[in-house]
């Protein structure tokens, strides 16, 4: 029987494109959930066996309702990554498309896009208010629904061409290699893919026993002086007090596993909690390229 992907929804957001890229149409069953806290509770309910939701994006930064939902909502595991390039597109009703720079009235996207696009949006449109959607798709959905309205959507070009609008201007985001980290999470790890990773990975989340000096030192130790390469680390609140926090920590998995294990041991044994989130395969999809990766 195939095996269920949930990703952020509806069809044409980044999120869709990069579940597309990272699994093979004919493997899977694809099924848009309306946001990510959505997605993450498919898979942890079981409902779905895979889910692909936005972590990191290069301008931006993280994608915290992903890393507090993976926290203390569900229990799931990270199974891959995938790294995809994002460029956004300004998107209007084509009975619209005629008007002039300053005339639009709202900007509606996801947070993130909007954030990615500051700049830009200071600059271009400046008397346009901002209203936020669940996703860029969910956006575009908005703005094609109001042919009266001088509205503008943030998001794919796919997402143009799925709902009828028409693209404005393309790559409005305000640096250049702007590209968007996806993780996949389910119960149970994936099947081999078809092409051989660009890296492997660990995850772990890492809870001190207390706040000392010295503490986060100690932690980084245990990997620096094992040749573990780090490649990630963020701090996210515990949400039990101000100055309290969980830290997520990326390994570079080019090593020996009884390193990682001994690395772990010894973070333990100083009193950390340490929360595997798994071992997983990581892919790159370069600018321009849209193809299937695993
Ligand atoms: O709204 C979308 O299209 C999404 O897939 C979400 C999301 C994100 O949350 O980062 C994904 C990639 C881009 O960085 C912008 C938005």
């Amino acid at each position: 029987m195939k095996k269920t992907v949930a990703y952020l929804g509806p069809a044409g957001t980044f999120t869709h494109e990069a579940t597309r890229a990272f699994f093979p149409a004919d493997d899977v069953k694809l099924a848009g959930y309306p946001s990510i806290p959505d997605v993450l509770d498919a898979v942890d309910a079981g409902q779905c066996d895979y889910g692909v939701v936005p972590v990191e994006n290069a301008i931006e930064g993280s994608v915290v309702l992903t890393l507090d939902w993976l926290i203390h909502q569900v229990d799931v595991l990270i199974v891959g990554e995938l790294v995809y390039p994002i460029a956004q597109c300004l998107l209007v009703h084509p009975l619209q498309a005629e008007r002039n720079a300053g005339e639009w009235t709202r900007v509606v996207s996801h947070p993130q896009a909007v954030a990615q696009c500051r700049l830009y949006l200071r600059k271009h449109l400046p008397g346009a208010e901002v209203s936020f959607a669940e996703s860029t798709a969910e956006a575009a959905r908005q703005v094609k629904s109001r042919p009266d309205k001088a509205w503008v959507a943030i998001g794919t070009r796919t997402a143009g061409e799925l709902y009828g609008l028409h693209v404005l201007e393309e790559d409005v985001q305000d640096h250049p290699n702007n590209f968007t980290r996806f993780i996949a999470v389910g119960k149970k790890p994936l099947p081999d893919g078809h092409r051989e990773p660009d890296l492997h990975k660990t995850s772990l989340l890492v809870t001190l026993p207390s706040d000392y000096p010295g503490a986060l030192h100690q932690v980084l130790s245990a990997f620096a002086w094992r040749q573990l390469n780090l490649c990630r680390i963020e701090s996210r609140p515990t949400k039990k007090g101000l100055g309290s926090y969980h830290f997520f920590i990326d390994v570079e998995k080019d090593w020996d596993p009884v390193l990682m294990a001994g690395a772990v041991a010894e973070i333990e044994a100083l009193g950390c909690h340490v929360r595997r989130l798994g071992s997983f395969p990581c892919y790159r999809v370069s600018q321009g390229a849209k193809s299937i990766v695993r």
